[in-house]
């Protein structure tokens, strides 16, 4: 991380220099001062310069080895810049922690707000399901990963890197990050149903949300076979322009729904909560079934 952060500066500085130079040696010695390659023994009317000739003459144009005191300074400039990210990054998560640690019960009642969440591997098809829901039961959306990837692209957000990262490497985002989006998403919106896709994806998000945000009413999972989810994400991946729609990334994402999300289905379903749904068939065939579960649960 420091390497990059260092070598972007770098990348950065390097034009500067050799520009600034190359200007400063322009003005001081041209045209005032002839350079030494056009002195001769034969008196020659003076001809100014070809661009060519004035730029081999000054050094402009050719590569410059930086000095070993330059890539210090810049290094360690780089260096400090990271440091002080990191610092206010960890400074802004513990307080999120702190925040959350310090709460009593969660911010949003149970009875007065309704959270589903819909689970399944990557690809399942949980985004796709969740507009027909919002259409036919009035339910916000809120995707974890899409809340994930606005605050990724946010103009100054101290989270953009780290976010990109575990995103690209199909790894879990730390909680803290996530639970703040979500929370924030619901007391901007102002809505009291929420489906929230795509969380949570391991048993310490599981529990922290529902201590200290909202608990749950009840959790959607999609079971979809690996082989039908890489289908469709390779072919989501072509237009997507998503960092993790690649056979690496997918993967390492399907390695992470096994190991650390499944468990998170199985806590649901030991409380009883847990609807689950084939996904194999038709987006309309799969809305069919996921329709009449809402209609079950939600009969008003
Ligand atoms: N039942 C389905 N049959 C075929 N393709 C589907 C189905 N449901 C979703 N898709 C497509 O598969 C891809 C992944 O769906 P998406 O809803 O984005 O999944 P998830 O949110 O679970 O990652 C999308 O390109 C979507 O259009
Ligand atoms: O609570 C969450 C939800 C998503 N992600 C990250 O966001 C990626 C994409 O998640 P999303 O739900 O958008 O897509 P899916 O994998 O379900 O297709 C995941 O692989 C994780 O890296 C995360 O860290 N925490």
């Amino acid at each position: 991380m420091f390497r990059t952060a260092s070598a972007r500066l770098t990348a950065s500085l390097r034009p500067q220099i050799t520009v600034r130079s190359y200007i400063s040696k322009q003005t001081s010695h041209f045209p005032h001062k002839i350079p030494f390659r056009f002195i001769t023994t034969t008196p020659i009317r003076y001809r100014p310069p070809t661009t060519d000739e004035a730029s081999k003459a000054t050094g402009a144009g050719q590569q410059r080895k930086p000095s070993f005191i330059a890539i210090l300074a810049v290094a360690s400039v780089g260096l400090s810049a990271y440091l002080v990210l990191v610092k206010s990054r960890e400074g802004q998560k513990k307080a999120i922690e702190q925040k959350l640690e310090s709460r009593t019960k969660p911010a949003f009642d149970k009875d007065k707000y309704t959270v589903v969440f819909v689970l399944g591997g990557p690809g399942s098809g949980k985004g796709t399901q969740c507009q027909n829901l919002v259409r036919d039961f009035g339910f916000v959306h809120l995707s974890a990963g899409d809340l994930l990837r606005a605050e990724q692209r946010r103009p100054g957000s101290e989270f953009g890197e780290l976010i990109n990262t575990y995103i690209k490497e199909g790894r879990i985002v730390p909680m803290e990050i996530t639970i703040a989006l979500l929370e924030k998403a619901m007391r901007e919106d102002g809505g009291t149903r929420f489906l929230v896709d795509g969380f949570p994806r391991k048993m310490d998000q599981a529990v922290k949300f529902e201590e200290t945000v909202c608990e749950s009413k009840s959790v959607l999972y999609f079971e979809c076979p690996e082989e039908v989810m890489l289908t469709r994400l390779l072919h989501r991946g072509e237009t997507s322009g998503r960092v993790d729609d690649n056979i690496e990334t997918i993967r390492k994402r399907f390695k992470t729904f096994v190991e650390s999300s499944y468990p998170v289905v199985q806590y649901f379903e030991k409380k009883g909560k847990v609807k689950t749904v084939l996904c194999v068939d038709t987006p309309e065939k799969v809305y069919e079934k996921v329709k009449e579960i809402f209609k079950e649960i939600f009969k008003e």
